[in-house]
Formats: C-alpha cells, sequence, structure tokens
C-alpha cells in the first residue's frame, strides 16, 4: 500500500502508526489530529526509529484533513475514550460528531480510499461511516473482533499454560459486554478447548474477554486499551495489504447475513487487496444464534438513538 493516514494521533493512533512504519506496511503514514504540533512530533519520534528498527516507511503529521489526500486507508481513532463506569455507548454523540466532520473530508480529499473505524462504540460508528460515506460495503469495517479474539486466546494460554502460537480464539458480535466468545471454534492446535478446560474455566475466559476492555481501563483509570487494539489495527491492513485473504472477524456491514440487514457486527471476514472480499456466514448452534440476536438488539439500540 502507498499511503495510509490515522487520523487521531491520540495512544491508538500512535502504537497503530508504528506498527504499520515497523512492519513497512505501506510506504507512507500520515498522522493527523486537531492538537497543534502532537502528530507532527510524534510522526518525528517514530520516525527517528527507523534506523534502530530498520523500516524505510515515511512518516509525517498535520492538523489539515487535506493531508490524507491520496490515501489507500484511512484509519479512524480519533475522538474520546470512555471513563471508568462509562459504556462504549456513553461516548456515542461526542465521536459520532468527529467522525461525520472526518469522513466528509474522506469524500473529498480520498474518495477511493477504505475506511478502517476504531472510534467506539466502533459497531455504530462503523454503520455510520457506511452510510455518510456512500461507499461500497466491503471498503468500510470497524476493527473489535481481532482485539477480542486476541484476548481470548490470550487467556486460554495463560489458563492452560501452553504457547499462544497453538491457540486459535474467534469473538463476533457487537464491541461491548453482549460479544460472543465462540468457545465451539476455541482450538489449542486443533484441540477443542474442552479437552483441557472445565467448564467453569471456560466460563471464566468468556467472561474475561467481554470484560477485556474495562478491565485495561479500570487498571490504567485514565486510559483505555491501546497496544493490543493498535496491533489488531495493523494486523488488518496487512491482510489488505499484501492480499493475504486472512480470515479475520471484524465490524461488517451485513447484507442479509446471519439474518442481519442494515446493521454493522463483528462476523467472520476473508480480507484481500479489495478490503472484505467475503463475509463468511457460520451455521451457529441454538445458543449461539440467541447470544449474537442478543448482540444485535444490543447495537440496534444505539442504531436508533443515531437515526434520531
Ligand atoms: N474498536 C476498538 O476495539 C477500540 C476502540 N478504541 C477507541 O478508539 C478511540 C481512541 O482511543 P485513544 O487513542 O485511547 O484516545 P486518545 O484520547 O488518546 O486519542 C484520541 C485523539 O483524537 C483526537 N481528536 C479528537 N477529535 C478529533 C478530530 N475532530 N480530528 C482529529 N483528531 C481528533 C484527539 O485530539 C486525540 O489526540 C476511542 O474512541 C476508544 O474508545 C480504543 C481501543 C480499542
Ligand atoms: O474499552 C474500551 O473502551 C476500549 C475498547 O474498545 C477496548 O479496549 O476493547
Amino acid at each position: 500500500m502507498k499511503k495510509i493516514t490515522i487520523v487521531g494521533a491520540g495512544r491508538v493512533g500512535e502504537s497503530t502508526a508504528h506498527n504499520l512504519a515497523k512492519h513497512e506496511t505501506c510506504r507512507e503514514v500520515m498522522l493527523i489530529d486537531i492538537k497543534e504540533g502532537v502528530p507532527q512530533g510524534t510522526a518525528l519520534d517514530i520516525q527517528e526509529s527507523a534506523p534502530i528498527y530498520d523500516f524505510d516507511t515515511r512518516l509525517a503529521g498535520s492538523n489539515d484533513l487535506k493531508d490524507m489526500a491520496g490515501s489507500n486507508m484511512v484509519v479512524i481513532t480519533a475522538g474520546v475514550p470512555r471513563k471508568p463506569g462509562m459504556s462504549r455507548s456513553d461516548v456515542l454523540d461526542t465521536n459520532l460528531a468527529v467522525l461525520y466532520g472526518i469522513v466528509d473530508e474522506v469524500k473529498k480529499h480520498a474518495p477511493q480510499a477504505m475506511l478502517l473505524i476504531v472510534s467506539n462504540p466502533v459497531d455504530v460508528l462503523t454503520y455510520a461511516a457506511w452510510k455518510r460515506s456512500g461507499f461500497e460495503r466491503r471498503h468500510v469495517f470497524g476493527m473489535a473482533g481481532v482485539l477480542d479474539s486476541a484476548r481470548m486466546a490470550s487467556f486460554v494460554a495463560l489458563e492452560t499454560g501452553f504457547s499462544v502460537k497453538d491457540v486459535s480464539a474467534m469473538v463476533l458480535g457487537g464491541h461491548g459486554d453482549t460479544m460472543v466468545p465462540m468457545t465451539r471454534f476455541a482450538t489449542i492446535n486443533g484441540i477443542p478447548i474442552d479437552h483441557f478446560l472445565s467448564k467453569e474455566q471456560i466460563e471464566k475466559i468468556v467472561k474475561r474477554t467481554r470484560e477485556g476492555g474495562a478491565e485495561i481501563l479500570s487498571l490504567r483509570k485514565t486510559a483505555s486499551a491501546y497496544d493490543a487494539p493498535a496491533a489488531a489495527i495493523a494486523s488488518m491492513i496487512d491482510a489488505i495489504s499484501r492480499n493475504r485473504r486472512h480470515i479475520l472477524p471484524a465490524v461488517a456491514v451485513l447484507e442479509g447475513e446471519y439474518g442481519l440487514t442494515d446493521i454493522c457486527m463483528g462476523v467472520p471476514c476473508v480480507f484481500g487487496e479489495h478490503g472484505i472480499e467475503k463475509v463468511i456466514e457460520l451455521p451457529l448452534s441454538a445458543q449461539e444464534a440467541a447470544e449474537f440476536r442478543k448482540s444485535a438488539e444490543t447495537v440496534r439500540a444505539d442504531l436508533a438513538k443515531l437515526k434520531k
């Protein structure tokens, strides 16, 4: 990929820029923020690590959204994170206004770009970005499932003591308390996790996964998670940039899949050079389907606020 713009040079934006540069996922990273000097200073700081990490990616910072021109991808990490005790939906109004302002500029200056939404509440904001932009659905998606699945895989590895490299986990649904960790598909080197873990241990992992964001926030108090989120964003972009056709869970616009339309939710997707190349529809068990429906209702409640 030639150029990636990240709008929002805060914690997630900065860590994402560093990940993209270190892995030479693109030639150029543009960081944009409303805070004067911050994206410029951050870009320069990361650039100065190039000789040590040995990367040729060029970074620049700006306070002007016009500088996204020519981007193949625009990542939106701008807005506010929630504070301890808040739900992600509590920052909807603030972040929606920020998102609309940015998407309008993407339409003007980078109309060919794909949009990767990170700001919360991510399911609703991905839907809002898709509607506002008028872009094809394969070009507008949100990051949540890769992070939630990584959290689940980490907890499985910690609980069993086995290498995380052997663990495969998948979390679907909305990025909130009703997300759906798919325990049936969680394996350790292909062996279902219930071979190693009791029902109680698995339930504990499911709960901790659902509350993964809140756990970090309750420890740090003033900042939500950013390192694992940035790694998750970078892995989605890597799949697209290198046309890997990687199956990753992501917030996608649904058009009939899982019996849902006019909504964005976390589902398994094939990522390649055109963005979301396919949404994979899994046959769900009765319990999974019920949990997925419940999660969809939560997302719909926020979508109703948006439509007002
Ligand atoms: N989808 C996911 O799984 C995750 C989502 N998030 C979300 O990502 C967002 C960013 O989180 P952090 O980086 O920790 O927050 P942060 O507060 O460190 O950074 C946000 C940045 O956005 C900038 N900003 C605000 N309005 C802007 C505008 N109109 N144009 C350009 N920049 C603007 C701020 O100046 C700030 O630098 C939050 O909404 C957070 O909830 C965070 C982690 C995971
Ligand atoms: O918890 C938050 O607000 C940030 C986030 O989405 C996550 O870390 O999963």
